[in-house]
């Protein structure tokens, strides 16, 4: 029997997301009053939220600033022996930044950024949602009762960073953290983009070109529903609302899953998942190669509207797009 380069499973899953909003309280009441929501703490100058079927206390941190963008992306560990484990390893890569004691809902993790520099942690120690009595579902595998506010997202599924390397940052997490190449987007053997997960899901994170070598952007955090129709019920309530719809519900050709993209008052471009699209359970997955040519109107909308340059070239902090061009080559 031939010796098979095994997978590391040391890092389980997307704990949660800090994004930037210079209008705090204005995304604030996008994500609790349009998309149910719930506030479980607050600091100075950030707000900790969770989605009603989130089981840690927060997945969600949007913290005020000048600008727009992502503050960090944390990720937990399979265990406290796999955390070490995975420490280990970034130190070696020198972009290892340290330990923190922790944050509100979770215990002490170690920072380090990608080579892009998005900041990121690893963490074990979390705190759970505790739910009062009265928020209690009778449905026992839900944390908390469904929200009656707007049209409530249920988890965490992703994020989507734009960088000026996407093999870079692509490579640095598979090298070093496990994860797995499922799907990627080349351009004469350039990479555009980067499906990569730890998990069933086609990606716990995305990478993507930002077409002027802009570092460190949020593309998207995309929180899901698992039912299409829920796209169609909350386009319709944000657009009542006047919130901007950047991409009405889609299916994606990339994860096949059902989509679409709003606009935060913030400036953070959001997606919401009808159903997350297929699932792996190869554990010698061969990535999907895409390229560039063959994916407007397959690989970004596979049933739906054309995805608009925006899209492509923006996004937060928003940077002058010199060429609309480089995007697409
Ligand atoms: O070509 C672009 C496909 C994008 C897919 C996603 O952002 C996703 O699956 O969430
Ligand atoms: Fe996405």
């Amino acid at each position: 029997m031939t010796s098979y380069q095994e997978p590391i499973f040391d890092v389980a899953q997307l704990a949660h997301v800090e994004i930037l909003s210079p209008k705090l309280e204005k995304s604030v009441e996008f994500f609790t009053r349009f998309l149910g929501m719930e506030v479980t703490a607050r600091s100075e100058k950030s707000v900790y939220l969770r989605a009603y079927e989130d089981f840690y206390h927060n997945t969600l941190i949007i913290t005020e600033s000048e600008q727009a963008g992502v503050g960090h992306i944390a990720w937990r560990a399979t265990s406290p022996q796999a955390l070490l484990r995975r420490v280990e390893e970034i130190e070696k890569t020198g972009l290892g930044k340290g330990w923190i004691d922790g944050d509100i809902g979770h215990g002490r993790a170690y920072q380090f950024t990608n080579p892009d520099g998005h900041l990121m942690e690893i963490l074990w120690d979390v705190e759970y949602y505790h739910v009062e009595e009265g928020q209690r579902s009778k449905l026992l595998n839900r944390p908390s009762k469904r929200p009656d506010r707007g049209v409530p997202v249920r988890r965490l599924d992703h994020i989507n960073l734009m960088t000026s390397n996407p093999l870079a940052d692509t490579d640095f997490l598979i090298d070093n953290l496990g994860f797995r190449l499922r799907e990627q987007i080349q351009d004469n053997g350039h990479v555009l983009g980067s499906w990569i997960s730890v998990s069933n899901l086609v990606h716990e994170i995305a990478y993507m070109q930002e077409p002027n070598g802009e570092k460190g952007k949020l593309h998207h955090l995309c929180y899901w529903y698992g039912i299409p129709q829920n796209l169609y019920d909350v386009a319709d309530l944000l657009k009542d609302h006047g919130v901007s719809i950047e991409v009405p519900p889609n299916k994606h050709g990339i994860s096949q899953a059902f989509c679409m993209y709003v606009i935060e008052p913030g400036g953070n471009r959001i997606e919401l998942f009808g159903d997350a699209g297929y699932i792996i359970t190869d554990p010698a997955w061969k990535p999907v190669i895409w390229d560039m040519k063959d994916v407007p109107g397959n690989g970004d909308t596979w049933i739906g509207t054309d995805f608009p340059v925006s899209w492509w070239t923006q996004g937060t902090p928003l940077t002058p797009v010199k060429s609309e061009e480089v995007a697409k080559s």
